[in-house]
């Protein structure tokens, strides 16, 4: 809290959905907990026309995704909010008015002491990111000669590694790198910063996470909904682009790093750049067509309701090959993960919304209890991201009675349990840790580019070659079936419920 410097923060894209739907209600939260400076601003930026007044209305009292936080806080805490948002209508382009927007800009901060600290966050289509920073560095607005600068990019960062690249080298050319914040709302997961430290903060993990103890590593992410009101974007981008190249890979590179010399911003992006580029990247059309599975859903009843399928849904082209459902093996190329195979998933219209670890383990060395098949069955540990946010670990018990007969059991962790449990929602944890400079949770350019690296050969290869086939798969199931064949021997994906402690069936390792 006393590392929070007055500031101002300026939402270009303000009259947009992720502005009034995320941003202002973290921010909202935000003031409620007493997180915000005393001095502290929020200027809204888009082409669209509101007065300050208007433009609190919309993002405060007639938005939909404030009406609990209003009801339960009262209407005079959102009036007292209120008076912290200005807006600035940019005109018929973006391109214009940044003098007068750098006049207002100016004349806020002196008459609020924001102490000449900004921070601008680009929630806008990224076609014009670079359009603002140059026009914000034209206008003087990005010096670092009074107060401090930071520059706050959205997802998606880059279409492409060639696009990635471009943009890291246009922002540079205005903002240096430690201004840069590119947002990857997972990072800001309570459960996804918890990988971290159930790696390096526990002596009873960290010996068995490589390749003499574990198995096979899985990753699941699915959502049960479709692609809602953003088809238009999402058939340009697809779940490679949407969620593997970014939240997937930062959750892939905390499990497969190495331990960082320390908690430093530096120090775990550096490890997590090199787990990235330690990933065999996926080159030939033979590793290509054998170790990726994409699908796309099809209408479907679910609890007899009748769901679109995807090329039916506004926005996206009727002939669509934009998949919804990806699945990958890899393995990853350093000492530790030597011959383990990761499988990676996402997908759309799934049977639940789950996002989980699991790591398994191998089976003994010498199998003394031959009594039950359960010695077959491996040890597990697993991770949950969202929701029922929890760890648990899957092992071996004796039944009670005569002989050894196993039977598994559950050792478990859950969130819920804590008495201070207010997960903090993650766009509120990443813009509190960019407010005070924080860019642990932020990736790099260089590890943006690491990971557009991995994915690059994989998207040229769907645009490129006449095999590469996508699978339909009814909306409401766990996607293409033989996404369960890239698993190797008769291993299957866990498949879980919503709930941590179902149990979907289990594992044979051999
Ligand atoms: N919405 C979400 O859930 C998520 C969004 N994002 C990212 O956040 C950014 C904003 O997304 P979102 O708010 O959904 O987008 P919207 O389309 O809802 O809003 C875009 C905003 O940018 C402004 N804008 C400026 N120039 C243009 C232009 N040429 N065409 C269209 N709009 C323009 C619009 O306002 P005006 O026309 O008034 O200038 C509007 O305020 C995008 O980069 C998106 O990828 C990332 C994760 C999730
Ligand atoms: O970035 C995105 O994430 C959401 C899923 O986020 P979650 O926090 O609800 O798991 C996804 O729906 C969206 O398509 C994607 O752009």
């Amino acid at each position: 809290m006393d590392r929070t410097e007055s500031q101002m923060l300026i939402i270009f894209g303000a009259s947009g959905d992720l502005t009034a739907r995320k941003l202002i209600p973290a921010l909202f939260h935000l003031y409620c907990g007493g997180y915000l400076p005393e001095n502290f601003l929020i200027l809204g930026v888009s082409r669209s026309e509101f007065s300050d007044e208007e433009f609190r209305r919309k993002v405060i009292f007639e938005s939909s995704y404030l009406e609990g936080d209003l009801k339960e806080k009262g209407r005079e805490t959102g009036e007292k909010f209120a008076q912290k948002l200005y807006y600035h209508d940019l005109g018929a382009s973006y391109e214009a008015s940044y003098v007068a927007l750098a006049r207002k800009i100016e004349s806020l901060d002196e008459k609020h002491q924001t102490g000449n600290n900004f921070i601008f966050y680009l929630s806008t289509p990224p076609n014009i990111y670079e359009v603002i920073a140059k026009n914000l560095s034209e206008q003087g607005l990005t010096h670092k000669d009074k107060g401090w600068k930071r520059l706050i990019v959205e997802k998606p960062f880059g279409y492409d590694l060639a696009s990635a690249k471009k943009l890291n080298n246009s922002l540079h050319q205005y903002f240096h790198e430690d201004q840069i914040f590119r947002i990857d709302h997972y990072l800001g997961k309570e459960t996804v910063q918890n990988l971290l430290v159930t790696r390096f903060a526990n002596s009873i993990f960290e010996p068995l996470w490589n390749r003499n103890y574990i198995q096979h590593i899985e990753i699941t992410n699915a959502e049960s909904v479709g692609v809602e009101k953003r088809g238009g974007y999402y058939d340009g981008a697809g779940a490679m682009r949407d969620m593997f190249q970014n939240h997937l890979l930062q959750i892939v590179s905390l499990v497969v790093m190495e331990p960082p010399i320390s908690a430093e911003a530096e120090s775990i992006r550096n490890e997590k750049v090199k787990a990235l580029k330690s990933l065999r990247i996926l080159k030939d059309e033979k590793s290509l067509s054998e170790n990726i599975i994409r699908g796309q859903y099809l209408a479907a009843e679910i609890d007899g309701k009748k769901v679109k399928g995807y090329r039916e849904e506004d926005g996206v082209n009727p002939d669509s090959t934009t998949e919804t459902f990806v699945a990958i093996k890899f393995f990853v190329d350093n000492w530790r993960w030597k011959d383990v195979p990761f499988y990676v998933r996402t997908a759309k219209r799934m049977p639940t919304k789950v996002t989980e670890v699991v790591i398994h383990f191998k089976p003994p060395h010498h199998k003394i209890f031959t009594e039950s098949g359960m010695f077959n069955k491996d040890n597990k540990l697993i991770i949950r991201i969202q929701p029922d946010e929890g760890i648990l670990i899957k092992f071996g018990v004796k039944v009670p009675g005569q002989g050894f007969k196993v039977e598994r059991a559950n050792l478990d962790f859950y969130y819920d349990s804590l008495i201070e449990n207010n997960l903090m929602a993650a766009y509120e944890r990443l813009l509190l840790d960019a407010m005070q400079g924080d860019a642990t949770l932020y990736a790099r350019a260089d590890e943006v580019e690491a990971a557009w690296e991995f994915v690059d050969p994989i998207l040229q290869y769907w645009s490129t070659s006449k095999d590469a086939t996508i699978y339909g798969y009814s909306a409401g199931v766990w996607g293409p079936q033989n996404a369960d064949d890239l698993i190797e021997g008769e291993n299957t994906w866990r498949n879980p419920g919503s709930n941590l402690a179902d149990d979907p069936g289990f594992c044979v390792i051999k």
